[in-house]
């Protein structure tokens, strides 16, 4: 059994900056752990690149010889990732052992966590080699600032939690830009009510039913349970991590492995 986070968000909600303050957290408690860049377009990485997409099929590339523009050859380049499951990531993933953790930092294109198949696929061949999966998604916390932004986010965040049907963590990145922590706790630890009231505020009269139905959504899925997270503070690392460790089984299996080996043991 392998393990993996799959880590998503909007273009530049801090995926790859956290995926590199993971793996350097990693390294100072002696874990291991493997991260792969996903990104066709990404250029500079503070963490060794266990797998990368670049070698797979390169956007420049793509970009030039077919005419498409940034975007068009991102998805042309996902596309192809998901023709090459069977070879390439076969492959690749190969190189792993049974207990081995990755972290796939992937790329910032909504679309491709709420409109086309390459991520559900993809998560579905890891599952077929035997990995936990666990979503993890991350929302710059300069963007939950008001009800509206809160609720957008929200509603991103529910599409690619309904798309991919993994266990999903919503993380509420860069907090160490945040100055007012009153107002995000305010989206930290919602009160529906309170919410609704505010949304109401802000809305034209006519919106009060969708406002009502919106709020319901999102209390319903209880996927307003944003775990904030600090880079500057260990503390804070260990505890998403703790959380996500824990929503994919990681370690359970290892305490039962501690015991299989207890020294203390007899063995006759
Ligand atoms: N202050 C602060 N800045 C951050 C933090 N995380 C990321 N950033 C900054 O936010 C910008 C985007 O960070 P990235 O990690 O590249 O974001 P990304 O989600 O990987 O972006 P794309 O791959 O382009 O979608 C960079 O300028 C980072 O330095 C954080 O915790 N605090
Ligand atoms: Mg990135």
């Amino acid at each position: 059994m392998g393990y993996a986070q799959l880590v998503i968000g909007p273009a530049g909600s801090g995926k790859s900056t956290y995926c590199s303050s993971l793996y350097q957290h990693c390294e100072t408690v002696g874990r291991t752990m493997h991260v792969v860049n996903l990104d066709p377009a990404a250029e500079n990485f503070d963490y060794p690149v266990a797998m990368d997409i670049r070698e797979l099929i390169s956007l420049e590339d793509v970009m030039e010889e077919l005419g498409l523009g940034p975007n068009g050859g991102l998805l042309y380049c996902m596309e192809h990732l998901e023709e090459n499951l069977d070879d390439w990531l076969t492959e690749e993933l190969n190189n792993y052992m049974d207990d081995d953790y990755l972290v796939f930092d992937c790329p910032g294109q909504i679309e491709l966590f709420s409109h086309v198949p390459v991520l559900k696929n993809f998560v579905e061949h890891l599952k077929r080699k035997n990995f936990n999966v666990c979503a993890v998604y991350l929302l710059d916390s300069q963007f939950m600032t008001d009800i509206t932004k809160f609720i957008s986010g929200c509603m991103a965040s529910l599409s690619a939690m309904v798309q991919l049907e993994l266990p999903h963590i919503n993380i509420l990145s860069k907090m160490d830009l945040v100055t007012k922590k009153r107002d995000i706790e305010d989206f930290l630890n919602p009160e529906p009510q309170v919410l609704l009231s505010e949304l109401n505020q802000r809305m034209a009269p006519q919106f009060s039913k969708l406002n009502k139905a919106l709020i319901e959504l999102v209390d319903e899925y209880n996927m307003v349970s944003f775990v904030p997270l600090d880079l500057r503070k260990e503390s804070s690392i260990r505890y998403v991590l703790a959380q996500i460790d824990n929503c994919i089984q990681y370690g359970e299996d290892a305490d039962v492995k501690i015991k299989d080996f207890d020294p203390d043991e007899d063995d006759d």
